[in-house]
């Protein structure tokens, strides 16, 4: 059941009125449900049941301290592509021995600091990588854990931007070339042969391009294990999809069912990587109108959030539901671009919604807990929005605005 829900013809979070948060908060407002965030986790943890396995939340979906403690107090891991990331897990608590190391551009500082911490798996993405990190392992008497990611080549039938498991995309090392460098893995010092990898997009809504990267995945490891490399684990990536508009995802329990039963007897420990499937449903965005301009041809809503602090619609032409936060309006019903104050004719948050609003209204995007915040800058020198989360009747500000002094410290005129 969604943690967004109208009470008394007015939306709340949990039991926490969206209005009382605008007003004592300000807008544009990030608002979070622990419950949403923790139900969302548990669905896989609960469907992966007995089997070894390990949950890492992708940090890039959300990285809000609070989302992340709340996670870490379920025991989740985590799934990390910078030294900041990794910085985050630590500082809200969570285990460095459940992160997996992702990302094709790893720097040697950021896998020293990974390997001081204990990382569980780096998951290397090419072979100059493999190259680096064994000589950074080496030097510190260390021994790292690792993957390949291997690009199965699949197509994920999902926003070109966001897919990543095929041939074109910059990520993995080619599943054709994968059983060579393995072999040349084994024989490096300062690594040991962990796990196999792989992460095909975003946004998935069909199972099977899962499962056909899974078949390719487990061809490897057959013939991996007939040259004497043995694999302890798959980490089959995030992408499961959400449901943003009228998309039917499959749930993580389908999905991680159908993964069981094409494991057949194989025992491998289960690593994945969800983001989007935990966070999008947990957030919401609050945005308050501030003017309504009627024009002959279309009518606009200018808003005070904008693609500074929800770049989803401008970049990928993504559709989120946008509704008002007070379920009764006197007002007519219009149909309105919903466009922010940014200088971009590509600032908007919706287009074409049929609405019944006033200036001062308050909206609500919803879906907004995935690649929401954490895709947010600065752009117009605007402030980035306050985070909040809610626990039941509880608010707590998880991240303050940004203030406007806070835009140009460390930044300085030039000497005379
Ligand atoms: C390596 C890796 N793991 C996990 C994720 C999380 O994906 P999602 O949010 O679709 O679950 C991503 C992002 O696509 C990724 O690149
Ligand atoms: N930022 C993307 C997803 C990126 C996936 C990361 N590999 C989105 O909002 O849909």
């Amino acid at each position: 059941m969604s943690a967004f829900l109208y009470q008394n013809g007015s939306l709340h979070a949990e039991n926490v009125s969206l209005t009382a948060l605008a007003k004592e908060h300000g807008t544009p407002l990030y608002v979070y449900s622990r419950s949403a965030f923790e139900q969302a986790y548990l669905a896989y943890t609960v469907a992966l049941g007995e089997w070894p396995h390990l949950v890492c939340f992708a940090v890039k979906t959300n990285s809000n301290l609070g989302v992340l403690n709340t996670l870490a107090r379920l025991g989740a891991g985590f799934d990390i592509v910078s030294i900041g990331e990794l910085e985050r897990v630590i500082a809200a608590g969570g285990d460095p021995s459940k992160v997996v190391f992702s990302g094709v551009g790893k720097q040697a500082h950021e896998m020293q600091r990974a390997l001081e911490v204990g990382v569980h798996c780096f998951n290397v993405e090419s072979e100059a990588e493999l190259e680096r990190l064994s000589a950074v392992a080496s030097e510190l008497g260390k021994t790292a854990p690792v993957s390949l990611r291997v690009n199965p080549d699949v197509d994920a039938q999902t926003h070109p931007y966001i897919s990543t498991g095929l041939k074109d995309n910059k990520f993995g090392i080619d599943i054709n070339d994968a059983v060579r460098i393995y072999e040349k893995a084994a024989g490096l010092p300062g690594l040991n042969v962990k796990g196999v990898d792989c992460h095909i997009g975003s946004q998935l809504t069909e199972i099977d391009p899962f499962l056909d990267a899974l078949d390719r995945v487990l061809a490897l490891v057959d013939e991996l294990s007939g040259r004497g490399i043995t694999i302890e684990h798959l980490d089959l990536g995030g992408g499961l999809g959400v449901r943003y508009q009228d998309e039917q995802p499959a749930t993580p329990a389908e999905y991680i069912a159908a993964v069981k039963e094409r494991l057949g007897d194989r025992t491998f420990k289960l690593i994945f990587e969800p983001g989007r499937s935990i966070a999008a449903n947990a957030g919401v965005f609050l945005t308050q109108v501030e003017f309504l301009k009627l024009n002959e041809h279309k009518n606009f809503a200018i808003i005070d959030g904008a693609m500074n602090d929800l770049i989803r619609p401008a970049l990928y032409s993504a559709w989120q539901a946008i509704v008002p936060v007070s379920e009764t309006s006197a007002e007519p019903e219009r149909t309105y671009d919903l466009v922010g104050p940014v200088c971009e004719t590509g600032d908007f948050l919706g287009k074409d919604r049929p609405l019944k609003i006033a200036a001062g209204d308050l909206l609500a995007v919803m879906s907004a807990g995935a690649y929401g915040f954490v895709m947010a800058s600065n752009y117009n020198s605007r402030g980035r929005a306050a985070e909040i989360m809610v626990d039941g009747d509880k608010a707590f500000v998880v991240r303050e605005r940004e203030t406007v002094a806070s835009l140009f410290a460390g930044e300085s005129c030039l000497p005379d």
